[in-house]
């Protein structure tokens, strides 16, 4: 068929004139764009040719064979009550989304961000998959170094996959030479040594020698986070289509949550005081004869991990781009853990879908005593969350316990096919 052909046999449609500037190009793939990036208007338009809500047999073939991309496109946007949920929805779109995989302790969720990284990269996402966890793994996972807190390419995707392993330590170090500077006991010595005292008091209100000194668990991981917002502003790294968190297990993660809110108060009364401070010392300066300028790069630098922590904030909650997947596995304490998770994370806003069950045991058709204990003790957890008011709306996503060790993009592969459909 012609590419005029093709237009023809779409029909009319509102939408026929956003195709047909383009017909001088290639008009099927403006449509497959189109269905990318404006996913609303190509149902309607599939609507209006008799398409959409059929089911996704029915797409003509042609269409389907374009790329993995493109046809998970068209059938998520033919068919979206099917679709809500599934890996379609969740590769769909051009513009950038954060998928945040946490957990207790060794559930599984490097494997499961790693694999889930993967299979973004395998159908054509640019992708970085970070560790923000302090105790890594995700080297072991891709059986590859990952180590120097700078995304480094992942052999064996169809398109490219980063990963990176953030140092909270040297992220804390950095976080604390910005501020010591003259931010924090700096300016206190420079305030005593003039016999300022009523501003002594108001840093000690502060409370920024503490904050600096014995930092709030979190902390660590929230530098992270805002680590990999600077990387991914950078031009270099803008290309990223989807980032995947390997977060670190629950407990951090749930002071996480809290802690941008906690550090821009606190940054940001550090800000007004310092404006305050900064024309106490152009005074000072200018009765020893020294200019006030020469700019104030500790400021500057606070001012921009403020930006970082609100941006870290509002990607954390931020519905149309973020989603945090709850990953778990088939015992009682680790389902009541998922609860209180789910629960927190309602509380502060994050929005979350689906939750993982890992590692559950594959039916057999053997004889083994305590396979069939350990199965019957998985379904008792199962049934539990099922029946658990929090949990039991969220997307089950069911992953086996496979029988051998995942490591390597191969294995992740693997693993990611028979986890995200
Ligand atoms: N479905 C599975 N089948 C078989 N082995 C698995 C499965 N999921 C995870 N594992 C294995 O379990 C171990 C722990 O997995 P992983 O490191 O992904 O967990 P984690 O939740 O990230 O751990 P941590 O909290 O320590 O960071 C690894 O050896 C991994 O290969």
């Amino acid at each position: 068929m012609t590419r005029c052909g093709l237009i023809h046999q779409l029909g009319p449609s509102p939408f026929v004139g956003a195709f047909s500037g383009a017909l001088r190009r290639d008009i099927t793939r403006t449509s497959f764009n189109y269905c990318e990036q404006n996913p609303l208007s190509f149902k309607l338009y599939l609507s209006s040719i008799g398409l959409a809500s059929q089911s996704k047999h029915t797409i003509p073939a042609r269409w389907n064979g374009r790329s993995s991309r493109v046809a998970s496109c068209i059938r998520a946007v033919s068919a979206p009550a099917e679709v809500e949920k599934t890996f379609d929805e969740m590769v769909m779109g051009t513009q950038r989304k954060y998928y945040m995989l946490g957990g207790k302790g060794g559930v599984g969720k490097t494997s499961l961000a790693a694999s889930l990284a993967v299979k973004f990269a395998n159908n054509g996402h640019p992708t970085l998959v970070v560790s923000t966890d302090p105790a890594h793994s995700l080297s072991d996972s891709f059986a590859q170094d990952l180590t120097g807190g700078m995304p480094v390419s992942v052999e064996g995707p169809d398109s490219s996959l980063y990963a990176m392993e953030i140092d909270p330590e040297q992220a804390r170090a950095e976080f604390r030479a910005a501020t010591s500077k003259d931010g924090g006991s700096g300016v206190k010595d420079f305030m005593d040594s003039m016999g300022l005292g009523g501003w002594v008091e108001q840093l000690g209100e502060l409370k920024l020698g503490e904050l600096l000194d014995t930092p709030p668990p979190g902390l660590d991981e929230a530098i992270a986070i805002a680590k990999v917002i600077q990387f991914i502003q950078a031009p270099e790294y803008s290309k990223f289509t989807r980032i995947v968190f390997d977060t670190a297990p629950t407990g951090h993660t749930l002071r996480l949550l809290s802690l941008p809110d906690f550090l821009d108060a606190s940054i940001g009364k550090l800000l007004k005081l310092k404006e305050k401070l900064s024309s106490a010392t152009a005074a000072i300066k200018a009765v020893f004869g020294q200019s006030s300028d020469g700019g104030d790069s500790a400021t500057s630098k606070l001012e921009l991990l403020k930006q970082r922590m609100i941006m870290v904030r509002e990607i954390f909650r931020n519905k149309e781009s973020t989603e945090f997947v709850i990953v778990t596995i088939p015992t009682v304490m680790a389902i009541s853990e998922s609860g209180r998770l789910h629960r927190s994370l309602i509380k502060e806003g994050v929005p979350v879908k689906r939750l993982i069950v890992n590692q559950i045991l594959p039916p057999s058709n053997t004889d083994c005593k305590f396979c069939n204990i350990k199965r019957k003790d998985q379904q008792r957890a199962l049934n539990m969350l099922k029946s658990d008011p929090t949990l039991k709306d969220l997307h089950l996503i069911e992953s086996p316990l496979f029988d051998v060790e995942i490591r390597g993009v191969p294995a992740l592969q693997f693993m990611g096919d028979r986890v995200w459909q």
